[in-house]
């Protein structure tokens, strides 16, 4: 659903040709908003460039400000398309929040908001209400706060400081339990030692890993002694300021339209070392056939995409495309472009290690396996993954489930389908509000 309530049908557009497009993305979401919650707790002002403007980094913006933050653009007060933000922490105070359907304000603010003088009531959307919650929450009470409600919505009631000390948690259904505990951690009098308790790593490990550099650069000491264990020191966190990878992970619908209409995308500014999991596109679109190639910006620079730190990605797909077996783990949030993919490989695919996609903005497994299955794949849900067998796809309505992810996936079966009609388009202003106009410049080959 969009912000304004209304659902947006949208008949996703045919490629009449392989396309062949420049496509630069906006901001990535993930490091936008820990880059916010990072500058909100820190010890002086920060400035944030190429930050995403969408609906989870607005709702971001929205709940830290009504906790206390100063967040202005360049010029004074924020406007609607500033992506240069200028953050002044202030002193914390209770408030309500509204996490819409953001994984990343619901799990990221709590541990802010029992920092701070007061309550605060969480709530979001109606799908936000059913999405894994009581980890986060469970494991600040047992760091000293006072929370009621194990699910949105609950309250959190700050009396200005928190405890902190050791915690145990079970961060198998989302690393955000994770990530939320150790951004505010070395705000709590103690730090915090975390420990995770299943026998499994916890999943999407490419954002802990992205938390953990970004308290890094912000001077706080991390420590991880084991593969699922983190220690944050008490401390400062230093106000820094950062300039925002564009999102990988939104750039993959781009990168499959070239691999699956047989023609060539360019995606500028990709980062030649990242913590961002959508760099793994590459790695599958060369499984699946496609050639890919980091190439030197074209800048006047002369340097290689090592050197500057960033070059341009260059998709060419394949004539067939391969079909592949992957666990997705790590790198979740690639499956439903990945799934899209294997819709339109040359044999069957396997895709294991997703169980916790159930809990992420709809239940990803049953409804790639639904729309799929509704547009003529053959698809076996797994415990834990996808077996998606390939047959010929005929045009049917695609139900995007308010998530993203969903209505970016139809859009790319719609590319080789006549007849993809996707029922909420708006959905994609989660992280991409701009989607349906650089979906028809890509086709239209306008850069
Ligand atoms: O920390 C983050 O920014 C995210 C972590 C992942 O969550 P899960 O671990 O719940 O999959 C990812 O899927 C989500 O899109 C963003
Ligand atoms: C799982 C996702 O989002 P969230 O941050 O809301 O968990 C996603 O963007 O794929």
């Amino acid at each position: 659903m969009g912000d304004n309530g209304q659902v947006s049908h949208w008949n996703a557009p045919v490629a009449a040709a392989p396309v062949d497009a420049d496509v630069a993305v906006p901001g990535s979401k993930s490091l936008t908003n820990r880059a916010l919650v990072l500058a909100a707790l820190a010890g002086g002002p920060s400035r944030l460039t190429g930050t995403l403007r969408s609906r989870d980094t607005d709702l971001m913006i929205a709940a830290l400000q009504a906790l206390g933050t100063r967040i202005e653009g360049p010029d004074g007060p924020l406007a609607a398309g500033d992506t240069e933000l200028v953050i002044t922490p202030g002193e914390l105070r209770g408030a309500p929040v509204d996490c819409g359907l953001a994984g990343t304000v619901m799990r990221f603010v709590p541990p802010v908001a029992a920092l701070a003088t007061g309550s605060s009531t969480f709530d979001g959307d109606p799908a936000a209400r059913v999405r894994p919650q009581a980890t986060v929450l469970d494991a600040l009470r047992a760091l000293g706060a006072d929370i009621e409600g194990d699910t949105l919505p609950f309250t959190v009631t700050g009396a200005g400081a928190l405890k902190g000390g050791r915690v145990e948690m079970d961060a198998s259904a989302s690393s955000q339990f994770v990530s939320g505990v150790l951004l505010s951690a070395a705000r709590f009098d103690e730090g915090v030692e975390l420990v995770h308790t299943a026998a499994s790593p916890v999943p999407s490990g490419p954002h802990i890993e992205m938390t953990l550099e970004m308290l890094r650069e912000s001077g706080v000491a991390v420590e991880q002694p084991t593969p699922s264990s983190w220690r944050v020191a008490p401390g400062l966190i230093s106000a820094v300021d950062r300039v925002v990878e564009p999102d990988l992970s939104n750039a993959t619908p781009f990168l499959a339209a070239a691999a699956v209409t047989g023609g060539t995308v360019r995606v500028p500014h990709w980062p030649s070392t990242t913590t961002q999991p959508g760099d793994a596109i590459r790695g599958i679109l060369q499984a699946m056939g496609a050639t890919v190639t980091l190439e030197a910006a074209d800048d006047g620079s002369g340097e290689t995409a090592d050197e500057a730190g960033h070059g341009t990605l260059v998709v060419v797909g394949p004539e067939r495309l391969s079909p592949v077996e992957m666990d997705l783990s790590a790198i979740g949030e690639l499956t439903p472009t990945v799934a899209a993919l294997c819709a339109l490989a040359d044999g069957p695919s396997r895709l294991t290690g997703i169980a916790h996609l159930r809990g992420h903005e709809t239940d990803r497994l049953a409804a790639l396996a639904a729309e799929l299955g509704a547009v003529g794949c053959g698809v076996t849900e797994l415990a834990d993954g996808l077996v998606i067998t390939p047959d010929p796809l005929r045009g049917a309505p695609w139900r995007a489930y308010a998530d993203h992810r969903m209505a970016t996936a139809g859009a790319i079966i719609g590319l080789v389908t006549a007849g993809v009609e996707v029922d909420d388009i708006d959905s994609t202003s989660k992280t991409m509000p701009g989607f349906t106009r650089m979906w028809s410049d890509m086709l239209a080959g306008r850069g």
